[in-house]
């Protein structure tokens, strides 16, 4: 699989924590569009802080992040979760380790929820026939409550939602967390039929067969620096 050369993200010089905690340390990483990157590593290791940092909700971070060329860092703190809002406008899709569910809420409030930006919002029918296509089960449980949905389920409806909004860049932190095998194998399978349109998909984990002959690259995260062709 060749990269295309347009880039979606620039990181550099990156560092952050929480505070007193050095967490990501002095790291770079570029992604262009059309690539799927997978992102593996020991719980710990910052895998998470790292797609934090894109979205502003580290405690502190210091470099540069470029969104389409949007400078989205700084180089002071910047408070957690200040600037996100600004963020997903400018195209990002975070879809955070563990579910974030509502349990009372249905699936379709949940699909809603995920059509943040006001154009996505606009084009939420349309929006949902698309991510109802890549995860066909949740087209007959759009009424039911999320917390009376299975594991394997609820992770569809967590990483659906996300994927209401056309980004540039969406972030999947382990989307096989808790699930069965065949399970997890189905999840990743599903996330590879996103169609991109020019953005890019950034997916932490920490199991390695899913990501292999999945992913256009494959990156380690050692202590809070990457390791292969950052
Ligand atoms: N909100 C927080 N406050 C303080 N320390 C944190 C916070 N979140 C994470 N950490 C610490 O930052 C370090 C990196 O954690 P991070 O969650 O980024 O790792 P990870 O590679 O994603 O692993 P995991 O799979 O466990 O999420 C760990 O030492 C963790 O304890």
């Amino acid at each position: 699989m060749t990269a295309p050369s347009t880039e979606v993200l620039r990181v550099t010089r990156l560092s952050a924590g929480y505070g007193p905690l050095t967490v990501l340390h002095d790291l770079d990483f570029t992604v262009h569009a059309g690539e799927r990157i997978g992102l593996v590593g020991l719980n710990g290791h910052g895998k998470s802080t790292l797609f934090r940092a894109i979205s502003g909700l580290t405690d502190w971070q210091r470099g540069s992040i470029q969104l389409s060329g949007h400078e989205i860092g700084g180089t002071r703190s910047q408070g957690a979760g200040r600037n996100t809002h600004r963020i997903v406008r400018l195209g990002l899709a975070h879809m955070p380790q563990g579910d974030a569910i509502f349990p009372g809420l249905s699936v379709a409030q949940h699909l809603d929820c995920g059509a943040y930006t006001r154009q996505a919002w606009r084009e939420r029918m349309q929006r949902r026939d698309a991510v109802l296509k890549i995860f066909p089960p949740l087209s007959k449980l759009l009424d039911a409550p999320v917390g009376k949905l299975s594991g394997g389920e609820r992770r569809m409806v967590s990483l659906a939602r996300g994927l209401m909004v056309d980004a540039v860049l969406y972030l999947v932190d382990e989307p096989s967390l808790g699930l069965a095998p065949k399970i997890s194998r189905g999840v990743m399978d599903a996330l590879m039929r996103v169609d991109l349109r020019g953005g890019a998909m950034v997916i932490a984990e920490q199991n390695m067969s899913l990501l292999e002959g999945r992913c256009n690259r494959i990156l380690g995260m050692h202590a809070g620096q990457l390791k292969g062709s950052a």
